[in-house]
């Protein structure tokens, strides 16, 4: 039976407690082995071991050696790439062809992004003129924060993970993460890599398990915790906002989003169909930046309602490591059942069903799996929860539309604000309307195209924060002035 262990100040433990958890295959149900979970014993460990980290080896080492042995650990982790693309693919059921493309090169990329980015930011620096005509000397100075808290979701699990990662430790702390329940192979797969690369022992560590009363809930009550950083469910962020507050810890909140796409009649309808495919349907719908609000102009409405219907109708579903298939399960029999929830939700609110809306047949050997269908609504109310609440699934709502600032409206009035995507080849409705978007990231005739240079994050109950190029060196470092008499 394969284990997958916690990992602390350099080594693969078990926990004291002996408590482990099933990790199954979302495919067919199957068990892929059995979780450690940490408990409080081994959450202080790794807080410990990472906090003393920063007084060994790696708090003495300058940012270039830093940036070059994480050069290296990107370099592994693509001289291992079948191993994380098995990995994660077994843990999420992804199909291969979409984790060879993102999940797994960006699970890399990570680690290289914010390394360029540090060695070439600037330090503030400020002349003083004093009376004494002799002047002073102002320069920004940072350090690390700390030990940081790593909270990250299952649905990219090594992407998300390490887009904390990088940066936290580029900047020079040491981290703890918990990755989720769901999906334990990456992270922990990770350790190895930290371990071949000379990272030294404490500077990455790894506990499993779940939330509350678990090691999620011990890693973020942890005074030993410098800050916290969680992608997630926004009431989640709410519940770890809370933590976080006793010590004063800074937070960094990736959350929920109920996202639009806005398509014009004067859009290019390939480059919008193919688009709205993907950020409706990729990942099974599993994307927090993904389209479940679609509005479209009502001269192509139809149109665009039949042809996005011919897409889905297309997609392949099966199998992960089938190069043909674009379309794997959810990732688990507990969300299968929050979707079909949904599913049954949109009926009952007077939706109606353009395609799919249950169970795909995917005969005996896949059955068990967290198959559900790509599924089109339209025709529900404004008001409709279907419309409102974040399903996290495969499907999306198609609404007419007829103004700009009537489209406008629609958008903006949900309490999420992470993103949005607009089609039209009007450059000046483009800008028009994107900056009227209450939200941190909004594409235009494109969708996921992602500049790792650029500010990342949600606004209203989306997150709290930015990560992504320099804007995440306020959350992981602190900044001090330093002022000389001259
Ligand atoms: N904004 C983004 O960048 C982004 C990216 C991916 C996913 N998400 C959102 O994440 C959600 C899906 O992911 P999920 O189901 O894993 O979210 P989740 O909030 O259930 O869990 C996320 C992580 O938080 C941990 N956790 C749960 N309760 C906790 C607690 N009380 N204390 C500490 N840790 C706790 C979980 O174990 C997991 O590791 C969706 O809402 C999606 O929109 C947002
Ligand atoms: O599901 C959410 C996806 C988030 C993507 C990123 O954080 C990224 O591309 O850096």
């Amino acid at each position: 039976m394969h284990e997958f262990k916690n990992f602390i100040n350099g080594e693969f433990v078990t926990t004291a407690s002996g408590k482990t958890f099933e990790n199954r295959n979302p495919v067919d149900n199957s068990l892929l082995g059995l979780v450690h979970e940490a408990g409080q014993p081994e959450v202080d460990a790794a807080v410990k071991a990472a906090k003393a980290a920063m007084q060994g080896p790696w708090g003495k080492m300058t940012q270039a050696q830093r940036i070059a042995l994480l050069d290296k650990v990107a370099n592994r982790i693509n001289e291992r790439f079948d191993e994380f693309l098995d990995a994660e693919c077994k843990d999420t059921g992804k199909p291969h062809k979409i984790a060879s493309h993102i999940d797994i090169p960006r699970g890399a990329a990570n680690f290289k992004a914010f390394s360029e980015t540090l060695a070439n930011h600037p330090t503030e620096a400020f002349k003083l003129d004093t009376p004494d005509g002799r002047g002073a000397l102002n320069y920004g100075h940072r350090t690390p924060k700390g030990v940081i808290a790593v909270i990250s979701p299952w649905n990219l699990p090594l992407l998300l993970m390490t887009w904390k990662v990088g940066p936290a430790l580029a900047c020079g702390n040491t981290v703890v993460v918990k990755p989720s329940e769901e999906t334990p192979a990456t992270a922990t797969l990770l350790g190895e890599v930290m371990n071949e690369c000379g990272v030294p022992k404490g500077v990455y560590n790894v506990v499993h398990g779940f939330g509350p009363d678990s090691a999620g809930a011990y890693l973020t009550e942890h005074p030993g915790v410098n800050a916290i950083t969680f992608t997630g469910e926004t009431r989640t962020g709410e519940i770890i906002m809370r933590a976080a507050s006793v010590g004063l810890r800074n937070i960094s909140l990736e959350c929920g989003g109920k996202n639009p796409g806005i398509v014009f009649a004067d859009c290019d309808m390939d480059k919008a169909i193919e688009g709205t495919m993907r950020s409706a349907f990729v990942n099974c719908g599993q994307v927090c930046l993904g389209t479940e609000r679609v509005y479209v102009e009502r001269p192509i409405f139809d149109e665009f309602v039949q042809r996005l219907k011919e897409g889905v109708e297309k997609l392949k579903l099966g199998v992960p490591e089938d190069p043909e298939v674009d379309f794997g399960p959810l990732v688990s029999q507990e969300h299968k059942e929050k979707v079909l929830s949904y599913y049954r939700l949109a009926v009952e609110e007077g939706a109606t069903v353009v395609t799919g809306g249950g169970v795909p047949e995917m005969g005996d050997a896949l059955n068990a799996g967290a198959w559900v269908e790509p599924t089109i609504w339209t025709g529900l109310p404004d008001d409709a929860r279907v419309v409102r609440e974040e399903v996290f699934g495969p499907c999306c709502h198609i609404r007419p539309f007829d103004t700009e600032e009537e489209v406008i409206e629609l958008a903006n009035d949900t309490k999420y604000g992470l993103s949005a995507a607009i089609w039209t080849e009007n450059s000046a409705r483009a800008s028009r309307v994107a900056e009227a978007m209450e939200v941190g990231i909004c594409w235009v005739n494109s969708w996921f195209l992602r500049d790792l240079r650029t500010a990342f994050g949600g606004a209203k109950e989306s997150g709290i924060g930015r990560e992504g190029g320099v804007h995440g060196l306020e959350f992981y470092t602190e900044l001090k002035n330093v002022c000389i008499k001259l």
